[in-house]
């Protein structure tokens, strides 16, 4: 009907997921079917379509279907990708539509202000710091090179980061405890019951066939081993944000001074002091799942990334590591690399065209998030000459106008002085990792900063070696990155 507008991509049973498996095993990428779709069709397929089980869906390519796609977000309503994303997230912004989500996104957006986020930035100099204190120590008791999981440690940044600035305390001082009497950090807890519930639909057949049927009553439903348990850690796991937002709230109550900029307070004093009805316990605990989720993984991978390809890449690290330099010797006369970033001001963030050029670059080529949630159309509704009918499953793909040879010339060169060049920059809707419309990541300001600093900081410390004896692998699991994390080595710069 579409001709050759519309690429037809079918695996029974599995689904997208066999095109991931082949792409892997064959050229090290779950996604390389769109890099070559890019590179062979250019901009002439606007959409392919796939399989979810026996549903089929549209996964629109073309950036001005994208755009309108996120331009009409009320005409869908996003998928229930496992069980531990619907109990951890529904209530949250992630999730929640119409008028509800106008409502968390108009309060949660006020805080993820440009101006706003100015507030965290001293947390995750602080942050930095300590990792990179724990990898010197290391590197000085070594004395030579060493293999860094650089993915895992921006994460240790980004986790830390998401946990302060939501509760305004350490994550160490949130602990879990399992059914075993062991105890774990909330940070690591909520990440492995993340990766457990996605583990266990890939792993048992029944129990996948089980949700796709029943969806979200699935585990009222003949519950099994597995989902048992694994409801039971997520039950644990909600309790505990309860008792500690609780206790917050009963301090607030007796103390109203001791107010602090951070989410949890922001959201109770909104109950307390505006007295917001409806502002629920349910909204703030789903809430820092969804903030501490969608912003960990993806901007730990966004800076490990850019690391991996600074290694590979050592002209342009070297300029990278002189912008930073030169900006900070006007602020210091020390050469320390801690006197150095510890000078670091928030305005000159601004002032590193090249490092922000090499985020973005990391970002074109391996976007994080590099296809939107899946949704649900909830009413018919034309994308371009694409007539999408209630029920139909709707997804974006960014990869695929990032990889356009026509819009970015030897794509898959990195090549962050691109982004110096206007020309590239000509339509937005051209590059779009932290998606667009509406509902764009509210976080994405925060992510850029994260990331400026990761990287400035790790600039003036080490030098950034590869690791030749590791061909990288770029794997889409929850989300798209490079593996496995051993890719770059870290030297002590003299
Ligand atoms: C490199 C880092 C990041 C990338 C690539 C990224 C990407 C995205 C994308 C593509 C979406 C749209 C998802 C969809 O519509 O299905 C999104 C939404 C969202 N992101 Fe991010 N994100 C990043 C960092 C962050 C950070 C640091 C936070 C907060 C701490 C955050 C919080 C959110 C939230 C709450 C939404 C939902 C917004 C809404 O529906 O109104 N993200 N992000």
């Amino acid at each position: 009907m579409y001709g050759d507008k519309i690429k037809i991509i079918y695996h029974f049973g599995v689904g997208l997921l066999g095109e991931y498996r082949k792409g892997l095993k064959n050229k090290n990428d779950s996604l390389s079917f769109l890099r070559e779709m890019a590179l062979t069709e250019k901009s002439k397929v606007k959409a392919y379509s796939f399989n979810i089980g026996l549903k089929l869906g549209y996964c629109f390519l073309d950036p001005e279907l994208i755009k309108q796609v996120h331009q009409n977000h009320d005409a869908f309503s996003k998928m229930d990708i496992s069980q531990a994303f619907v109990f951890l997230f529904s209530n949250s912004l992630l999730c929640v539509s119409g008028k509800e989500w106008q409502r968390q996104r108009h309060f949660l957006g006020k805080s993820f202000h440009f101006d706003e986020i100015k507030n965290y930035f001293p947390t995750i100099k602080e942050v930095s710091l300590v990792v990179s204190d724990e990898i010197t120590q290391d590197l000085k008791n070594s004395s030579q090179k060493k293999m860094i999981q650089v993915v895992k440690t921006c994460e240790k940044v980004t986790s830390e980061v998401a946990f302060r600035a939501f509760f305004g305390q350490t994550s160490k001082n949130i602990t879990i405890k399992r059914e075993d009497g062991s105890t774990v950090l909330a940070s690591s807890e909520i990440v492995q019951l993340l990766t457990d519930s996605f583990r266990i639909l890939q792993t048992n057949k029944l129990l996948l066939l089980k949700y796709v049927i029943l969806k979200r009553n699935s585990q009222n439903i003949f519950p099994m081993k597995e989902e048992k348990s694994l409801f039971a850690r997520l039950n644990v796991f909600k309790d505990t944000c309860k008792q500690v937002i609780m206790q917050r709230k009963e301090e607030l109550q007796k103390d109203p001074s001791l107010f602090k900029k951070n989410f949890l307070d922001l959201y109770l004093k909104e109950i307390l002091l505006n007295e917001n009805k409806e502002i629920t316990i349910d909204e703030i605990i789903d809430n820092f799942c969804a903030l501490f989720f969608a912003g960990t993984d993806t901007t730990g991978n966004m800076t490990g990334v850019s690391l991996y390809y600074l290694s590979q890449n050592p002209k342009i690290q070297e300029e990278a590591r002189d912008e930073v330099i030169n900006i900070l010797k006007s602020r210091t006369q020390s050469q320390d690399p801690k006197d150095l970033f510890n000078s670091l001001a928030f305005e000159d963030l601004s002032q590193m065209p090249l490092v922000h050029s090499i985020l973005k670059e990391s970002l074109r080529l391996i976007p994080p998030a590099a296809a939107v949630l899946g949704r649900y159309a909830n009413r018919d509704i034309e994308i371009g000459e694409f007539s999408v009918k209630k029920g139909d499953l709707v997804n974006t793909h960014f990869i695929y106008s990032q990889s356009n040879p026509d819009l970015y010339p030897n794509p898959e060169k990195f090549d962050p002085y691109r982004w110096m060049n206007q020309k590239e920059q000509k339509n937005a809707f051209n590059f779009t990792p932290f998606s667009l419309g509406p509902r764009n990541c509210i976080g994405q300001h925060l992510a850029i900063i994260e990331g400026k600093c990761m990287i400035a900081n790790y600039l003036l410390n080490y030098n950034i070696l590869p690791n030749p004896s590791q061909e990288p692998i770029k794997e889409a699991k929850t989300i798209y990155g490079l593996c496995p994390d051993n890719l770059v080595y870290f030297e002590l710069r003299k």
